[in-house]
């Protein structure tokens, strides 16, 4: 085997869609026809280009230093169509099949989607049966690298590994009842096992395979099945000479069995996770990782550069664990990021609107590679070879702790005078059924979850308030017209619970985040979220607090307009934090229960201003829950103490509706029951109503699972819905069923949005004169 050295330091991967988001940009116009085949092919390959440029002279000029993280659309589709588990038989997927996998075609429906570990990214998920035929398709990555080497660049491919691919698929619908496609492991590995062959052939030396599924609590594998699993594919793969060396990188938290397993199999490099949060929620793992590597010759890539979060590192505290690593025994250490640098946008540089102050408190991407760089020169000549990036490490540190946009003493004192643990308003639900029947609600009423269609004139509308093109009055007195006609469309369709529409807000987190003190928002800060989707996520920078009211005025003169209820429309404190960067010098519950108060004042607010039906959304409740489950309990703990602070002191007569959807929530159905909601409406339609079977008798509020799949322009008819409804009823009885769509309507067009409703009505209308 060759012996080129792994690189002093690295990356685990890097921002695919580009630093102006060209590979978003190319995506939408070649799906829209707006550019041809090969005009994209060649926007893809400059794009892959210019990164690889980027990093070079960022200090990656190493071999093998830059990961080929390249995926045009996912990690996990790409490595299924290059390892074969993807795409059938055939000797390759073209463009046309692989766009159809990720997206669909109007005759097939694309692969589920859904979240990448407890990121916000999501992932295609691989279907899986005994007879899944495995093609691998060595060529793909074959190209990639030579395309690289053509421009000076040697690059280094990367690939999910086996056990995570198999760990994050799902048994395909013509599988045998309890299959677990871990059981194709070992003719999975002889995929990987020629794909790594075929890039030996070609002359390349280091391979990285991704294996957080490690990381995690799984419910198809014990975590020491897992590591089991892990040993066996490893020393079947590694026991070949055939074969470049291996990076094994286990991303997104500490190992607990896999970590002797891994160094069982002997890779010549494992990565592993030791970002400030990863450690302090493992005491001990770093002594462990010692150990456990220490005298074996393996290079240990430490993962001490937080790639999850966009905080400066603390330099001098991220090289004492490297200094304890060595001093463990540990002969070869690289520095790395703890999980690929795709959670984080590319650069700082670029913020032109970020508060001085606050600006040298951040590190995107780019600016993590530089703190790599650092940390791998003073771990060979002590800090003074970096003495610039440490001096700025250390004020970065210290303006932080000692700034007054962190701490606010106001904040601090309210939040500690809350009682400890589980807060409950009063009176308990059934008190509060009692004092709502003020409000009059029909039988099975009906209601939206909040936005209406975000129409081309209300996004131009706000490019134009941006641009300064529309003043203040102008676009005050836009939004408040698209207002009135969402008002008069309800009344129209005879919907019972009525909602504004939410035209004012660009996106249901940002919005907040803006009006909030204590986070700063980005201009350029994109991650990708799936595919070409991109999110801005705000920053979570100190103490929160509000200034003043948020969203009293829309939900005030909506409220003028109609006889009917009007719903007050809330982000909750968990899915604020959950698409935000959030603070690392206090925990994420700290800043919940900020969240949670400063929400309650809004609720105050509301009421006061007539408002009797107030919705606090918390669609990213599962998105948050911990990979191991004896975290789960704390966790859950604070986020439902966070919800119930917001309602806390509401009156017994002001009806508090929560929403989720984007998971599947057996699993934390408990926790929902416990936010404590008057009403919960939450994704069905799409399960057909299945989740209702999961519902006992702790489960008291009323609710409203979605009936209208609204992730899709069908409009469904009024038969289909009518038996929606009617298959809610066999698990919730009439008085506590609400009829309502999935999710809110921004992402659908008027025409479908006005047909769709017509037809909820509809049903709800047969329905009731059945009973
Ligand atoms: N109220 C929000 C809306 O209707 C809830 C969205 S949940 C992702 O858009
Ligand atoms: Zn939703």
């Amino acid at each position: 085997m060759s012996s080129t050295a792994f690189p002093t330091f690295t990356i685990e991967g890097y921002p695919r869609v580009g630093a102006n988001r060209e590979l978003k940009k190319a995506l939408e116009s070649f799906w829209a026809g707006r550019i041809d085949e090969e005009t994209f092919i060649s926007s893809a390959h400059s794009i892959r280009l210019e990164n690889y440029a980027r990093l070079r002279d960022l200090g990656l000029d190493q071999d093998y230093a830059i990961p080929a993280d390249v995926a045009l659309y996912d990690q996990v589709l790409e490595t299924g169509v290059t390892v074969g588990l993807i795409g059938g038989d055939a000797a390759e997927v073209d463009l046309t099949e692989y766009f159809a996998l990720a997206r669909g075609t109007a005759e097939r429906s694309p692969l589920e989607m859904t979240k990448w570990f407890d990121t916000n990214y999501h992932y295609l998920v691989p279907e899986v049966a005994e007879d899944t035929v495995i093609t691998p398709r060595p060529q793909r990555i074959l190209d990639i690298v030579a395309e690289a080497k053509e421009a000076g660049h040697t690059v280094r491919p990367f690939l999910v590994g086996p056990v995570t691919l198999l760990a994050k698929s799902k048994a395909a619908e013509n599988a045998g009842e309890g299959f677990n496609p871990l059981s194709r492991l070992e003719d999975l590995t002889a995929a990987y096992a020629q794909v790594l062959a075929a890039l030996k052939e070609a002359g390349v030396e280091w391979v990285q395979l991704a294996e957080p599924a490690l990381v995690a609590d799984l419910t198809i594998r014990s975590d020491a099945d897992l590591a089991a699993d892990a040993k066996a594919t490893y020393e079947a793969l590694l026991g070949s000479e055939d074969r470049p060396q291996v990076l094994i990188t286990t991303p997104y938290g500490a190992l607990r069995n896999g970590l002797d397993a891994l160094v069982a199999a002997k890779p010549e490099a494992l990565q592993v996770d030791l970002a400030p949060v990863t450690l302090a929620n493992e005491e001990g793992y770093v002594e462990r990782v010692a150990k456990a590597v220490a005298g074996t010759g393996i290079t240990l890539a430490a993962g001490v550069i937080d790639g999850r979060n966009i905080w400066a590192a603390d330099l001098r505290e991220r090289l004492s664990v490297l200094e304890e690593l060595k001093k463990g025994g540990v002969e070869k250490i690289a520095v790395t990021s703890s999980v690929s640098l795709q959670h984080v946008p590319h650069t700082v540089s670029v913020e032109k609107n970020l508060p001085v102050d606050v600006a040298g408190w951040l590190s995107f991407a780019d600016e993590k590679i530089g703190e790599a760089q650092a940390l791998a020169t003073a771990l060979e000549g002590g800090s003074v070879a970096a003495a610039d990036a440490f001096a700025r490490s250390d004020r970065a540190v210290r303006t932080r702790r000692e700034s007054a946009r962190t701490h606010n003493q106001a904040v601090q004192d309210r939040v500690a005078a809350l009682p400890d643990g589980q807060v409950a308003r009063e009176p308990e639900f059934e008190g509060r059924v009692e004092a709502q029947k003020v409000l009059n609600l029909p039988k099975l009423p009906t209601t939206t979850i909040g936005s209406f269609p975000q129409t081309t004139e209300i996004r131009k509308a706000r490019a134009d308030h941006r641009s300064g093109a529309l003043t203040d009055e102008q676009y005050t007195d836009a939004l408040k017209d698209e207002v009135k006609s969402v008002i008069e469309l309800q009344e129209r369709l005879g919907i019972d619970v009525l909602v504004h529409g939410e035209p004012e807000r660009n996106d249901m987190v940002q919005y907040f985040a803006e009006l909030l003190d204590g986070f700063v928002t980005t201009e350029h800060g994109w991650v990708q979220s799936y595919g070409s989707r991109c999110t801005r996520p705000s920053i979570v920078v100190g103490d929160v607090s509000r200034p003043k009211a948020m969203t009293v005025e829309w939900a005030k003169y909506a409220q003028s307009l109609s006889d009917k209820h009007v719903k007050g429309m809330l982000t909750g404190p968990v899915t604020i934090l959950a698409w935000s960067f959030t603070r690392d010098d206090v925990p994420k519950s700290v800043s919940a229960d900020q969240i949670g108060v400063a929400l309650a004042d809004e609720v105050a607010d509301l009421e006061a201003a007539g408002i009797n039906v107030i919705q606090i959304d918390e669609p990213a409740l599962r998105e948050l829950l911990p990979l191991r489950e004896e975290d789960r309990p704390a966790y859950l703990d604070w986020a439902v103490r966070s919800f119930r602070l917001v309602s806390l002191d509401a009156k017994p007569t002001t009806q508090i509706h929560t929403h989720l959807c984007y998971s599947e929530f057996g699993q934390i159905i408990d926790a929902v029951a416990a936010l404590d909601a008057d009403v919960t409406s939450i994704e069905a339609a799409r399960s057909r109503m299945e989740l209702l079977g999961d519902l006992d008798e702790s489960f008291h509020s009323e609710i409203g699972p979605g009936i209208w799949d609204i992730h899709s322009p069908r409009v469904p008819d009024v038969a289909e819905l009518t038996e929606l409804i009617k298959a809610a009823l066999v698990n919730v009885p009439t008085e506590r069923l609400w009829v309502n769509p999935d999710c809110g309507l921004k992402t659908r067009g008027y025409a479908e949005t006005e047909a769709s409703l017509r037809n909820m009505v509809l049903a709800r209308d047969l329905v009731v004169e059945s009973l």
